[in-house]
């Protein structure tokens, strides 16, 4: 279904609380309404991801949000054009496009697997413990790892093969439709975009209800709870496939990685501390280096800024999905900050050199003082003395 930029649908209109030029005023709001359920645009055709629309929902003027679903979308695609670049919106309206190509002639192979079900998809324990909702029930499935690193065990056994086997058959769809697709990154000549594939809601639901849940305990610095966007793509590795992935931090806020299988030796990840942009190629210590084997169904939870890359997968066909999660928060408030010892091993390193070095002087002050009293008091009594 199009959104013309009149706004007319087919789809029948609701009264309106508002509409036209009468919403041009109309500001968002600071604080989301969380109570509010937001609406689905993925059937319509817009010029930004359906799942911004859905995000964005929830910050709408009161009048805005009472009406209906069509109003709504015309507001906050009138919004977002004013704020994004004719280049912006070019690049969106292809990748759309290419998409809705993909879409059009990619048969699934398991339809149920592309929405979110989550006692199919995931082992109880992982479930049970983002249902808790307590850090201390998170921390309970966490294998102890290395500072900033979450492994636990998260995917059934049949929704990695039924996963695995969809990957097959998107890949055979490529060769036999002879389509060129686009790989996940500039890293990986193999892989899927699984958004590409029609994935994308029920990977952001993944994120809303499971990841941004632990991630908002784990990693509140990088604004975990607010997760509103992601890229999901496969990797595969072996024969015929990438070998090995260079040392590299993620386009992510927050970084999960599940091995799908299947057999495979090698591809372990190494880890080399978290860097904040200008410290990206600094040295790591000791206390940094950490080596992760993958183990089919676990995931690994890291931050996209922690430097990484894979090793060799050097017999077998391992098969990964990568969600790299963004907060657009943080991305803002990054725009506005320059000390991230929060979370930067370098900048942290730094801030306790300044503060050593300050302490250090304040003490050098401190002493000269009290000898210089020390001094004046040997003087005063000396002279006394004298007389
Ligand atoms: O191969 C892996 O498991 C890691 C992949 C990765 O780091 C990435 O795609 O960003
Ligand atoms: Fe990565």
């Amino acid at each position: 279904m199009a959104l013309d930029s009149s706004g007319n649908q087919s789809e029948q209109q609701q009264p309106q609380a508002s509409s036209g030029n009468g919403d041009v005023g109309l500001k968002l709001r600071r604080i989301p309404n969380e109570e509010h359920e937001p609406d689905n645009y993925e059937d319509l055709q817009l010029d930004f991801s359906p799942v911004l629309f859905s995000s964005l929902e929830r910050y709408l003027p009161d009048q805005i949000l009472n009406s209906s679903r069509i109003d709504k979308a015309r507001f906050m695609r009138d919004l977002l054009s004013r704020y994004s670049p004719d280049t912006d919106r070019i690049r969106i309206q292809r990748h759309r496009e290419y998409r809705q190509k993909i879409l059009s002639s990619y048969q699934r192979l398991h339809g149920e697997i592309y929405s979110l079900d989550p006692s199919s998809f995931f082992v109880p324990s992982f479930l049970g413990a983002v249902r808790q909702k307590s850090e201390e029930s998170l921390r309970s499935i966490m294998v102890p790892s290395s500072p900033g690193i979450f492994t636990f065990e998260m995917f059934n056994p049949r929704f990695c093969e039924m996963l695995l086997a969809e990957v097959e058959h998107m890949e055979r769809w490529v060769y036999d439709s002879r389509s060129t697709i686009m790989r996940p990154n500039t890293m990986n000549k193999f892989g899927v975009v699984l958004d590409d594939f029609g994935f994308e809601a029920m990977l952001q639901k993944m994120v809303d209800d499971f990841i941004s849940p632990i991630a908002q305990v784990l990693f509140p610095e990088v604004c975990g709870a607010s997760l509103d966007s992601h890229h999901g793509f496969i990797v595969e590795y072996g024969k015929d496939r990438d070998v090995d992935l260079g040392f590299h931090v993620d386009d992510s806020e927050v970084t999960l990685n599940v091995c799908l299988g299947k057999q495979f030796s090698g591809g372990e990840l190494y880890f080399r501390g978290v860097r904040c942009d200008k410290h990206v190629n600094s040295e790591s210590s000791e206390k940094e280096v950490y080596d992760y084997p993958h183990v089919p169904g676990h995931a690994i939870l890291h931050r996209g800024r922690h430097r990484h890359g894979a090793r060799a997968t050097t017999s077998g066909h391992r098969v990964n999905l990568i969600l790299w999660c963004r907060s657009s928060t943080f991305r803002e408030m990054k725009n506005y900050q320059r000390d991230f010892s929060s979370w930067c091993g370098e900048c942290k390193f730094d801030k306790q050199g300044r503060q050593q070095a300050s302490v250090k002087a304040t003490k050098e002050i401190l002493e000269r003082r009290a000898a210089e009293k020390a001094l004046v008091e040997l003087a005063s009594r000396s002279s006394a003395d004298k007389t």
